[in-house]
């Protein structure tokens, strides 16, 4: 694993200003998106020697106008001012709510630091944006942000689910509106909950394309949106792919699943869209490891770094990760260290042969046959492997190998 001839590199950012974003009671256990999950997946990278090995990004706190391309203003002041600025905003009274250990939050769950958050949240999004514009300068090969708070749930106007600017859309629409050559930008998003914010700001805008793949359950797991049929509006209508898993946790979905997923629906509309550079809300919540509020799933952190590398193969490899969700520490560490071994050029760890051989289970054939189905009129490429969906990987290779044996 030299290091690259051209001398572009993996970019890779993190800044400890996005450890202070943490809730005044201190607990970790009634707030699990806590800046342990940064700090060890941090500690993970350069332990490794990973991070010595990518070009570490100079962060930087994107300002109010970059924020505000997606968001309101006055969300983006609330959120990213400290107090003074503030009071000026008639919502800010109305926005925090008094926890019950004793902290401050948007909502039950989004916990809210007056002298850290806006920092933190500002950070994560600077991050994102320096990354993806490197990468699609050519400065960097592809990237990884490692930053907290998450981006996926927040929405223009709205702070929820640990998000207070959505990080990966401010990127997208800043590449959009300042590099006239990207003309197309692809938003993956694997973490395991619907990126609702992320569908919101992009519904209506096909030059930005949101696949999301997520347990959804008929809107029974968070946030409840993300349906197959959500299919964007106006001329974004087929810019918007929701692959929305159900069947509870009978059985737990894992690497069958997913590769089937990425083989049968993510890279066939990833090709037909042809993006110029593909931005991913990276959460790993669906890896093992995780209970069932927070995933239940059980994808291997090797499965990642394969759905990385299948990403590579877009874009001509312009690929840039930015963490989302993940709580339990080993698999989030495990996970991340697979994707920035794949952004590296690594050959990966390899998948189970029992997940390599195992068909996708009934629920999830059910899914992929109901997205489509609904996905067909937007996309026709996903017509040709339709009937494979019900194949193993192992299976999968084969009959593509017999198919060009009888056409040759
Ligand atoms: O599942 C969520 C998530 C909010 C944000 C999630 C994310 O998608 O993983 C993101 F945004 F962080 F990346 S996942 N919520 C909020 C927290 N929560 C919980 C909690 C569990 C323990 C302590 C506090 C809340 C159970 N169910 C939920 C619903
Ligand atoms: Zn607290
Ligand atoms: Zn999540």
């Amino acid at each position: 694993n030299g290091s690259p001839l051209n001398g572009i590199k993996t970019g890779l950012a993190f800044d400890s200003m996005m450890l202070k974003h943490a809730c005044v009671c201190g607990d970790n256990s009634s707030h699990p998106e806590h800046s342990g999950r940064l700090q060890s997946i941090w500690a993970r990278l350069v332990e490794t020697n990973l991070a010595s090995r990518c070009d570490r990004l100079r962060s930087r706190k994107a300002t109010q106008e970059e924020l505000q391309v997606v968001h309101t203003e006055a969300h983006a002041m609330l959120f990213g001012t400290n107090q003074i600025n503030r009071q000026k905003i008639e919502a800010s009274r109305a926005s925090f709510v008094r926890l019950a250990c004793g902290g401050v939050g948007v909502d039950l769950d989004t916990t809210w630091n007056e002298n850290h958050t806006a920092s933190a949240a500002r950070m994560a999004a600077g991050c994102v944006i320096d990354l993806a514009f490197k990468t699609a300068k050519g400065d960097n090969k592809n990237g990884f942000a490692v930053v907290r708070p998450p981006g996926h749930h927040a929405e223009s106007g709205l702070a929820m689910g640990f998000c207070f600017f959505n990080s990966i859309a401010v990127a997208a629409r800043l590449l959009r509106l300042k590099m006239p050559e990207i003309r197309r930008v692809l938003i993956v998003d694997w973490d395991v909950h619907h990126g609702n914010g992320t569908q919101q700001i992009f519904y209506d805008d096909p030059s930005v394309l949101y696949l999301s793949i997520h347990r959804h359950d008929d809107g029974n797991f968070f946030p409840g949106t993300g349906g197959s049929t959500e299919c964007g509006t106006g001329s974004g209508l087929g810019f918007n792919v929701n692959i929305a898993w159900s069947g509870g946790l009978t059985p737990p979905l894992g690497d069958a699943e997913y590769l089937a997923a990425f083989r049968t629906i993510v890279v066939p509309i990833a090709r037909e869209f042809s993006p110029d550079i593909v931005l991913v809300s990276a959460g790993f919540d669906a890896a093992m490891g995780h209970p069932a509020p927070l995933g239940g799933y059980v994808v291997s952190p090797a499965c990642f770094g394969h759905l990385t590398r299948e990403l590579m193969q877009l874009a001509d490899g312009k690929v840039v990760l930015a963490l989302e969700g993940g709580y339990d520490l080993p698999a989030i560490c495990d996970s991340v260290q697979e994707c920035v071994r794949a952004l590296l050029g690594d050959e990966s760890a390899p998948i189970s042969d029992e997940e390599l051989s195992r068909p996708p289970c009934p629920s999830a054939i059910e899914t992929l046959q109901k997205t489509i189905a609904i996905q067909m009129t937007h996309w026709p490429c996903v017509k040709q492997l339709a009937h494979t969906v019900g194949f193993s990987a192992v299976h999968a290779l084969k009959s593509e190998h017999e198919e060009t044996e009888t056409v040759t």
